[in-house]
């Protein structure tokens, strides 16, 4: 524990240090620091700081600008006005969250409000402080001339600045990189699609696609689709945990794996047929791919200006390998006929046209890369490369052949822009066995703090919060990043001539560069599978998965039914999927896993299901305990369980006078085998149960760190008597209030203001007759209170229904919602309805709070944020 707190205190130290490090960068402009003295070409830091967190960052390369100015990754004549936008801090941006009630009222404060307010004060800007993003659908993004750092310093943006911070912190917007918004978009998401998002942390397009599948869905229905949003560090899938829960989806499962190792989920137990007699396969395959992959990051420069002193050539050289791989997992992944997303935060065509390439060669066929300039025609992007070349240790290289032998292990034939035959030729497994770069290694070589092109929240100083500061960990490897520069002197004698052009159509790709829109960097290219891949096109892939399960077989001895021998069935299994493994032998469809209380007690279920729920007390428990789990098939993450107890759901439904249209049964799921000690109960969607079901089936390949929405927590109360145990919870009101009959009281604006104002009123308060009455007569516990607009009947799946969980005491009612939700409610209230602005009980005499007594006390009752 003492442990984790230091590790926390250092944490945050060097967050500080980086973020004045940041600032200073931008204090100083471009001028030159002492560490750009003397820095040649080949060096650009030949003066190491003992202390480099406290430098000023630098913003020359010299390496950077040769290798840019060598690939003419823009046209010569253009070359100085593309690095001095490098070198200018970058625009804020943010989305708002479409799903949200107030969705409408956001972007009509900013239309209105802000547009002008903020042009009037900040006169020292030529254009607009704030626009909305032209390619972006609905003005639902919008773009700030100013930094940051403005934002933070200048005084009369403060009000602007808190009103970002606030609305941020309740998820009504996102705050996130123009050109990071991008890629879903080129996804063409439809709200039935089973979406992979293979990279996904900290999850600020996985957010985006559960907008797209919830946009136009109903309240208290769910879309036919889902997302699954993976990512390989476990800590980074927390912070999109964190991230995503503002987005209240039951249709999203967290999973926790090597994305190139991605597992197949294939059953070949339970195959039925369907109308046409057809054998129907039960396996889990995407109709849409996301594969933003871990990258350089040099696109993300003036966000994060410490990429200026650490960058080098190898960086990119270092990814490229993990970046196909997992890109060529995405493929096969991919239904026939869906579409796949390749992206980075990187300009360099070794992390981008050569890994499409690469895609296309193996797939021979099977893959088409999309002429999408059709699509977000506002969008200023420029066209892929054709031709490149790569650097190797201060040499440059055209072409395979110029590859010393001794790099051959490290400098692949498929970084280079040949043809579509030259695969077979260098292809052979020697070449990529030799390339052991691991993905430590990777980490090593690349800045991953950099490939955090989602900002979740930078604004304000609170440490706590997340953002692209939360990565900071893999910062501060530069020793062991093998600097290219170091090695060759100067230029070698490049024989441009011999630089092949490629075959393929890469200019489909799409390059976003700076100075084009005052934004950061990305490439995209948009993949359609036309066919399976035939066989040897994943045997590459498809052989290292198997050395690697082969690797994990032999190192750690509890991996369960992931170590299976691979038996093939002779139903036709896709070719493109390797590493099958038949469920014959799995476990069906249970709800209880035996391995389980071996593994992990009820008590580590807690921690972590607290965890899940951002509980960041529980953090370091959490932590200390996983270390004690280091093997085993879960290794630190729960398995999850449908919850069927009957008595508690039957109990739970005539409690709140659930509707029997609502289903209840095998939608719900915890993270505890144990009925009795189930605190949270959380709902899935019917296509996120299928593959619960589905990965049951399959001996739980899966690793599910999150899923579902949590509707339902345990309460205790001083009285129980009458009371259900298991109270609502704010997040999942939304779906259930159109099924809720009982416990629900609908309060005149006046009431529900006052309730939000000062939490706890007693009963004789309450201006209206009526609503005194219904609350009194209410049976003691949770209960639902809606907004009854004036001449409006209460239509609960009305999407305009404003709704909040309350508890009904002896004498008075008491709302069950955060400081801040409720905050921002009156807020919203005031905005929509008009009247005075008012605030919570910090800020007001809260004579009604202080005379209400509290009943609802009694620690067990509620989260932190609900007792005073
Ligand atoms: C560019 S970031 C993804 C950003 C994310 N898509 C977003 O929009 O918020 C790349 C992510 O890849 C993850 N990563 C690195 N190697 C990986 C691997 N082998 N498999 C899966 N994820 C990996 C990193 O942890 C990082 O979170």
């Amino acid at each position: 524990m003492g442990g984790g707190k230091a590790v926390q205190k250092r944490g945050r130290t060097q967050r500080r240090h980086f973020r004045e490090g940041r600032e200073n960068a931008w204090k100083y402009g471009t001028k030159k620091t002492r560490s750009d003295e003397g820095a040649t070409v080949d060096d650009p830091n030949p003066n190491p700081n003992p202390n480099p967190s406290w430098e000023p960052f630098s913003t020359q390369n010299p390496g950077f600008e040769e290798y840019y100015k060598g690939q003419a990754i823009v046209p010569e004549e253009q070359w100085d006005e593309f690095i001095s936008t490098l070198r200018k801090p970058l625009p804020a941006a943010f989305r708002i969250n479409a799903s949200g009630q107030f969705f409408k009222d956001i972007r009509l404060q900013l239309e209105n409000e802000f547009t002008t307010s903020l042009d009037t004060e900040v006169n020292d800007y030529e254009t607009e402080a704030i626009r909305p993003l032209p390619w972006y659908p609905d003005k639902l993004a919008w773009h700030l001339n100013f930094s940051r750092m403005q934002l933070r310093k200048n005084q009369t943006l403060e009000r602007f600045h808190e009103f970002l911070k606030q609305e941020n912190e309740v998820g009504t917007i996102t705050r996130q990189e123009a050109v990071s918004m991008v890629p879903p978009l080129f996804l063409d998401v439809l709200p039935d699609h089973y979406i992979l998002d293979l990279c996904a942390a900290p999850g600020s397009k996985t957010f985006q696609l559960l907008e797209i599948i919830h946009q136009s869905i109903k309240p208290g229905f769910l879309p036919d689709g889902l997302v699954i949003a993976n990512d390989v560090d476990v800590q980074r899938c927390n912070l999109l945990i964190h991230q995503t829960k503002r987005m209240c989806s039951a249709n999203l499962i967290v999973t926790n794996h090597e994305a190139q190792y991605f597992p197949s989920c294939l059953s070949t137990k339970d195959f039925t047929r369907d109308e046409h007699g057809e054998l129907k396969k039960d396996i889990l395959q995407f109709d849409r791919v996301l594969c933003d992959v871990p990258c350089s990051g040099d696109g993300t420069l003036r966000k994060a200006p410490d990429i200026w002193r650490k960058w080098n050539a190898g960086m990119g050289n270092g990814v490229h390998r993990l970046q196909v791989e997992i890109a060529m997992r995405g493929i096969t992944l991919l239904k026939v006929g869906g579409r796949m997303v390749y992206s980075t935060c990187s300009m360099n065509p070794v992390e981008n046209e050569a890994v499409v390439a690469e895609i296309l060669r193996r797939s021979k066929g099977s893959v088409e890369l999309l002429d999408v300039s059709y699509e977000l025609p506002e969008l200023v992007r420029r066209p892929g490369l054709r031709t490149w070349k790569v650097r190797d240790r201060g040499l440059w290289l055209a072409t395979y052949e110029d590859v010393p032998i001794s790099r051959r292990g490290v400098i692949l034939p498929s970084m280079f822009p040949c043809d579509e035959i030259c695969t077979s030729k260098f292809q052979s497994e020697s070449l990529y066995e030799n390339a052991t770069l691991n993905n430590s290694e990777v980490k090593n070589n690349c800045s991953f703090e950099s490939v955090d092109h989602c900002v979740t929240m930078d604004i304000d100083n609170d440490p706590k919060k997340l953002g692209n500061d939360v990565t900071l960990v893999h910062i501060s490897k530069d020793a062991e990043i093998e600097d290219d520069c170091k090695v060759g002197a100067s230029q070698n004698d490049l024989d441009e001539t011999k630089a092949k052009v490629s075959s393929f159509s890469l200019e489909h790709c799409m390059r976003i560069l700076p100075y084009d829109q005052n934004s950061g960097a990305f490439f995209i290219a948009v993949l359609h599978k036309i066919s399976s891949l035939h066989d040897d096109s994943v045997k590459a892939v498809g052989q290292s998965n198997r050395r690697k399960q082969r690797t994990q077989r032999s190192t750690s001895p509890g991996l369960g039914s992931d170590d299976q021998p691979v038996v093939r069935s002779s139903i036709d299994i896709p070719q493109d999927d390797p590493g099958v493994v038949e469920a014959a032998s799995a476990p069906g469809p249970t709800d209880k896993f035996p391995s389980v209380k071996d593994d992990q007690g009820a008590v580590e279920t807690e921690n972590i299901e607290a965890f899940d729920n951002g509980e960041d007390g529980n953090l370091e428990t959490k932590q200390t305990k996983e270390n004690l789990v280091t093997h085993g098939k879960w290794r630190g993450v729960d398995p999850v369980v449908f919850f069927r107890d009957e008595n508690t759901i039957n109990s739970i439904r005539s409690f709140y006078g659930i509707s029997d249209v609502f289903p209840l049964d095998s939608h719900l799921v915890t993270r505890n085998c144990d009925a009795n000690h189930v605190k949270r109960i959380y709902y899935i969607s019917e296509s996120v149960r299928d593959i619960l079901e589905l990965n049951f089936k399959v001996g739980q390949k899966l690793k599910i760190t999150s899923l579902g929405l949590k509707v339902f927590e345990r309460q205790a109360s001083k009285d129980n008597s009458g009371t259900c145990t298991f109270r609502l919870s704010s997040e999942g009101l939304p779906l259930l209030l159109p099924y809720i009959g009982k416990q629900i009281l609908s309060a005149s604006l006046e009431d529900f203001r006052h309730l939000l104002q000062y939490r706890t009123i007693k009963f004789p308060d309450f201006v209206d007759a009526d609503f005194r009455e219904n609350a009194s007569t209410l049976m003691p516990g949770c209960c639902v209170t809606v907004l009854k607009e004036k001449n409006k009947e209460i239509f609960q799946d009305d999407s305009s229904a404003i709704a909040i969980v309350c508890w009904k005491g002896k004498s008075n009612l008491s709302i069950m919602v955060s400081q801040l939700d409720a905050q921002e409610l009156l807020e919203r209230l005031q905005a929509r309805f008009g009247g005075q602005r008012v605030s919570g009980p910090d800020e007001s005499d809260a004579s009604h709070g202080a005379a209400a007594e509290l009943e609802v006390s009694g620690a067990q009752v509620a989260e932190p944020d609900f007792v005073e």
